[in-house]
């Protein structure tokens, strides 16, 4: 059978239906799971040398999972016409070890960021089956890495996205907001714009304390990191000394990295920038260092020309291999609970559906999860009892907490004839772009949208302003960032028919304010409201101002201004605004997203009332869930330290 008749194999639906797929046992799954997160505790530094070579489930380890119980295991996935089925045999088998809240890596998930490396991870071991349920498309149509980055044709693609929008913005004047999330394999990894970024050292330790895990921290995780990566050369072959550190990278995994293999003329001006002015823009040789702070070369997920996706990296490879399946255009609409274990719901099976028309629930990514769970029953209560939504699991934070980072594209008119404004315009210097892509897979399609940007701190004024602590995890971890490119961006007004343009792209990356995913309905096909509560902590607000004045900074250095390369800020408001209340209201004017939701089934430790799954990512109060992507994300530094510890 070919790979695509495995997607679309109606006999397999049918099985499906019957939900008899055979697994091994739970006890095997769980001990080879634990297995794999035993490696993640804190190690010491030798140790973690060591690990560095053999850290993770490869081939080895995976013939030495323990015993495997011979008796099958049911596969827990209900098609839209599970009422052929016998729930009552099959309730017996699944309250299987029930002393435990065991949760084996076989069973379903979506093909997205997480969920791709997740299922190819899993089927490396063949005494696993895994079914991978994905709403969107087998589509690898994306991998042309400039035309992403310019979100102009990945996600304006209705067919490939989440075509979501937020509610109105109470801190953006009541404006509406685009919110895309990706829609096929890969899922958002295939729409993004390609910035390989790992958080900071701090992040991942706060992110262990708030766990309470140490199998997060910085050390524990960037091993992992690393064995994920292959760092490739750039396109252009140019030697990348000092523009990143090689000893931070892995070279051997399957995402492949990089930098720019294209210069840009801003290049220059950025590195010179950063020599002029030192303290403001240090030079950083490698942000993804843990400390990313400072000036410094874009690292792009990309390798020959070519976005490096979680579909392209995990999943499109694991196909080969028969124990993984996938289903694409299909919805999970719903977890169900199969039996109460010690008071506990079980909802290791999903429903599915292929239409609106069909039975169903199900769900994934910041925004899908939650939904997903409230659909089921997992939620505020009171809540779910107004859309009819029987009560499984009462917890109020499902939904809850979201941050996302504002942006906000600010563009300078230059004086200079080689920006890259030409090539959005000129439909024969664009398609010659496209062929030098096509046939040596170089050029300026090969990169995303900047090469080098910054990673910077506020200064500490900004919070004793508010009388409150940086909001940051802490001091490697930045308040917010500016992403140049020598073209003009916007996400709010059409590129202009003449003149060229720079774009410094200013984004609050420690936001405060915390916004939601709530129900509109009960129907899994309609779409949730999103409120990313942009700017709606004046501190935010505060925070877009020091980026914007940042960026103003960088374009008055010497290399900037030299020649008169700057002409003045073009279109918007910005160029009229004087005052730092006129700049927050050009900001509360044009802010828009980031496209970095998190936090909406935040992770906590067991004790912590407010998280949704615990440190090793399994929902509370539940059996046999564990959620795996960027939802559980959190920024909970109010109450892990006091206010005012972090300012200077
Ligand atoms: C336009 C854009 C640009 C970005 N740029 C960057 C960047 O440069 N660098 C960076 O680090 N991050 C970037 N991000 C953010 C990053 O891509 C996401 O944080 C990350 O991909 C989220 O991964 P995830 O696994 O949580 O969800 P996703 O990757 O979104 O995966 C969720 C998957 O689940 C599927 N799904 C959802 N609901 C259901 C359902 N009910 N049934 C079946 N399937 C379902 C979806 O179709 C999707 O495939 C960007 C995001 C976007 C949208």
């Amino acid at each position: 059978m070919s790979e695509y008749d495995r997607f679309v194999d109606r006999d397999m639906m049918m099985r499906f239906r019957g939900g008899g797929v055979g697994h091994k046992s739970t006890r095997a799954a769980t001990d080879f799971f634990k297995q794999d997160r035993d490696k993640l505790d804190v190690k010491k530094p030798s140790e973690v040398e060591e690990e560095e070579e053999d850290d993770g489930m490869d081939e080895e380890d995976l013939s030495d999972v323990g015993e495997i119980d011979e008796e099958e295991w049911d596969f827990g996935i209900r098609g839209d016409q599970s009422s052929e089925t016998d729930d009552s045999e099959e309730d017996e088998e699944h309250l299987e070890e029930p002393d435990e809240q065991e949760f084996g890596p076989e069973g379903d998930g979506m093909a997205g960021t997480a969920g791709s490396v997740i299922a190819a991870r899993i089927a490396e071991n063949p005494a696993f089956s895994v079914l991978v349920i994905e709403a969107g498309e087998r589509i690898i149509a994306t991998e042309i890495p400039f035309a992403a980055s310019l979100s102009t044709s990945a996600i304006g693609n209705a067919s490939l996205i989440w075509n979501y929008t937020t509610v109105p913005q109470i801190g953006l004047n009541n404006r509406v907001l685009p919110y895309p999330r990706g829609r096929l394999f890969g899922g958002s990894s295939s729409v993004n714009s390609l910035v390989y970024s790992r958080g900071s050292r701090d992040d991942f330790n706060r992110l262990a304390a708030v766990a309470g895990d140490p199998g997060w921290s910085w050390d524990s995780i960037l091993p992992f990191m690393k064995k994920a990566e292959s760092f490739t050369a750039p396109v252009d072959r140019h030697n990348t000394t000092g523009e990143i550190n090689p000893t931070v990278h892995g070279f051997q995994g399957p995402l492949l990295t990089t930098v720019a293999g294209f210069p840009s003329p801003l290049d220059s001006r950025l590195v010179n920038a950063s020599i002029a002015s030192p303290t403001q823009f240090p030079f950083n040789e490698d942000y993804n260092s843990g400390n990313p702070l400072g000036m410094g070369w874009i690292q792009y997920t990309a390798g020959g020309g070519i976005r490096s996706s979680s579909s392209t990296a995990y999943l499109q490879p694991a196909l080969k291999r028969i124990n993984l399946d996938v289903l694409i255009n299909t919805q999970v609409t719903k977890l169900r609970n199969i039996a109460e274990t010690k008071k506990m719901p079980d909802l290791r099976e999903v429903e599915f559906a292929q239409s609106q028309k069909g039975r169903g629930y199900m769900s994934a990514g910041s925004i899908n999860t939650p939904q997903i769970l409230l659909l089921s029953g997992v939620g505020n209560r009171t809540t779910l009892a107004g859309f009819g939504i029987c009560s499984i699991v009462d917890n109020p934070n499902v939904g809850q907490h979201l941050q996302d980072h504002p942006l906000i594209a600010n563009q300078w008119a230059v004086n200079s004839n080689s920006t890259f404004d030409e090539f959005t315009r000129n439909a024969s210097l664009d398609q010659a772009l496209l062929t030098q892509w096509l046939t040596t897979r170089t050029g300026l399609l090969t990169d995303t949208s900047g090469n080098l940007f910054a990673w910077l701190k506020a200064p500490s004024s900004v919070f004793k302003k508010f009388n409150v602590a940086d909001p940051s995890a802490g001091p490697t971890s930045p308040n917010f960032e500016l992403f140049p490119s020598n073209v003009f961006g916007s996400f709010v007004m059409p590129a202009p028919a003449t003149g060229n343009y720079i774009t410094i792209v200013t984004g609050v990356s420690s936001p405060s304010s915390r916004g939601s995913v709530t129900l509109t309905s009960s129907d899994p096909f309609i779409f949730p409201n999103i409120d990313t509560a942009f700017l709606k902590e004046p501190l935010d607000a505060q925070l877009m101002l020091t980026a914007i004045r940042s960026a103003e900074d960088l374009v008055n250095t010497p290399p900037f201004r030299n020649n008169g390369f700057i002409i003045q800020p073009a279109f918007g408001v910005l160029g009229k605004a004087r005052t730092d209340e006129d700049v927050i209201a050009y900001a509360r004017s044009e802010v828009t997203t980031y496209y970095h939701p998190c936090g909406t089934a935040k992770l906590g430790q067991s004790s912590d009332t407010t998280a949704v799954v615990d440190s090793k990512l399994l929902l509370k109060g539940a059996l046999g869930v564990r959620i795996v992507d960027a939802s559980v994300f959190v920024s909970a530094l109010k109450f892990i330290r006091p206010p005012c510890v972090f300012q200077r």
